[in-house]
């Protein structure tokens, strides 16, 4: 069976979006995988699915490179509303709201949850704090913002050693569902840089969902400021939040190219 895609990416951050509205695409985890293998497949960090949906524009389905279905992921919410012209969007995650300025594609992710069920943790620990620490990576922040994610804040973030850290985290049994990571330092009243080490699809350029949680984190502690400007070594995320509030991520979103290949070829 042939297949439409496009080749799209939110500050480096790339998805192969296809859209199945009014045909069945049937993706399972070996052709998630097979399709965004850099080496064999089409390549991509998270592959994209979109399908009808009841009380929204579209639903947003979510592959990691590793095959994994996900809840959620911001950089591809704004490549979709982009593509598409979608202004409801159905995830796991939650329904989300865009909208398009000049500034960019604008996404209300909906606010962020931080019971520790809801990230979810293994067992009752303090979300805005965690006693526990991995390698001198201490007191993180977790929050859900549709999927779960560990912050960190540390002095300086080129000491860190994210590649070796990343995955040891992602994998700790406090963590049934597994985790994204996340490294940033603050460098302004209302800046972070960031790095994220991503579940299931490992260093990427970006992440919109980490950008939303660890502004979040830092607005919690005190740390800084909104409206917070969020560097990814692809670059810039602004990202709106008040306690109580939804979050709002503002960023671009580009298209690369368009293709088509065969479903067969990926198993
Ligand atoms: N790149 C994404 C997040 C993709 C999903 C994530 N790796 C997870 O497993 O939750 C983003 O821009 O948010």
């Amino acid at each position: 069976m042939r297949f439409a895609f496009d080749k799209m990416h939110g500050l480096g951050n790339d998805f192969v979006v296809i859209d199945a509205r009014g045909r069945d695409v049937p993706i399972t985890a070996a052709r998630a995988r097979a399709i965004a293998d850099r080496q064999t497949g089409i390549g991509c960090d998270q592959l994209i699915l979109l399908e009808s949906a009841d009380g929204a524009d579209l639903r947003m389905r979510i592959f990691n490179a590793d095959g994994g279905e996900v809840e959620q992921c911001g950089n591809a919410l704004r490549c979709v509303a982009q593509l598409t012209g979608a202004r409801r969007i159905d995830t796991a995650g939650g329904l989300v709201k865009a909208g398009a300025d000049e500034a960019g594609i604008t996404i209300d992710m909906g606010a962020p949850r931080f019971g520790w069920e809801d990230i979810p943790l293994a067992y009752a620990l303090d979300t805005a704090s965690l006693p526990v620490g991995w390698d001198g990576l201490e007191q993180g922040a977790a929050v859900n913002v549709g999927n779960p994610h560990i912050v960190f804040f540390v002095p300086r973030l080129e000491a860190i050693d994210i590649e070796r850290l990343g995955p040891t985290i992602e994998h700790d049994p406090l963590f049934p569902e597994r985790v994204n990571v996340n490294i940033a330092e603050v460098t302004g009243p209302a800046s972070l840089t960031l790095r994220v080490w991503e579940r299931g699809a490992g260093l990427t350029r970006a992440c919109g969902t980490g950008a939303c949680a660890t502004a979040v984190a830092a607005i919690r502690r005190g740390l800084v400021q909104w409206p917070v400007t969020v560097s990814l070594p692809g670059g810039d995320l602004r990202v709106d939040w008040a306690p109580g509030e939804s979050i709002r991520m503002t960023g671009p979103a580009a298209h690369v190219f368009s293709g088509e290949a065969e479903l067969e070829a990926f198993g």
